[in-house]
């Protein structure tokens, strides 16, 4: 039996039998397992895990940090930093971890910025959404959630 969309076919020039999608019209000759269900979910991971530098501003949560008792630069000063940190990272002037480590005001500093593995639901939406749009090893653009402002890098 095979998964929906999936035909057996008769390979003229070969002989051979190979498998047709007839929905995406892909084909192979080995035997198709993963059903092909064109709106399959599947390819959302239950899981990311991320690193992510925060910078706190003056209208923050919790505007303070392990870096800094009381967090006064305003949001536009933490968008700049967020994105000069991003311009050193990929300029290769400086590593993700390295600047997570001295800048960002999240405990996970101390872990270069590793969040661990999470799923939808755990996070802020606007990070969740960011974390989730990204492919491994891509960085994100500035993202604001009320924690303050991120610069995301999903690492698997
Ligand atoms: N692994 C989880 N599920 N931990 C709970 C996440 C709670 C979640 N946090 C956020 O959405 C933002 C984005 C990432 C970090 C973060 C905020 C804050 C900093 O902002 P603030 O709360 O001072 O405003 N850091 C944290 O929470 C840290 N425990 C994250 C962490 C640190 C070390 C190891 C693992 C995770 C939320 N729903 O508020």
């Amino acid at each position: 039996e095979l998964p929906k969309g999936w035909e057996k076919r008769l390979s003229r020039s070969t002989g051979q039998h190979y498998y047709l999608n007839v929905y995406t019209k892909e084909s192979q000759w080995d035997v198709p397992t993963k059903p092909a269900q064109p709106c399959d979910n599947g390819d959302e991971p239950e899981e990311v895990q991320c690193s992510h530098i925060l910078v706190k501003h003056a209208n923050s949560r919790r505007p303070s940090s392990w870096r800094e008792t009381n967090i006064t630069r305003s949001k536009e000063e933490a968008i700049d930093l967020i994105k000069s940190y991003r311009e050193q990272i990929v300029s290769g002037k400086a590593t993700f971890s390295e600047l997570a480590s001295k800048y960002s005001d999240c405990s996970s500093a101390k872990r270069g910025g590793d969040l661990g593995p999470f799923g939808r639901g755990a996070m802020q939406k606007p990070f969740e959404q960011a974390a989730f749009a990204l492919k491994v090893g891509e960085l994100s653009t500035p993202v604001d959630t009320d924690s303050g402002i991120h610069l995301i890098e999903r690492i698997a």
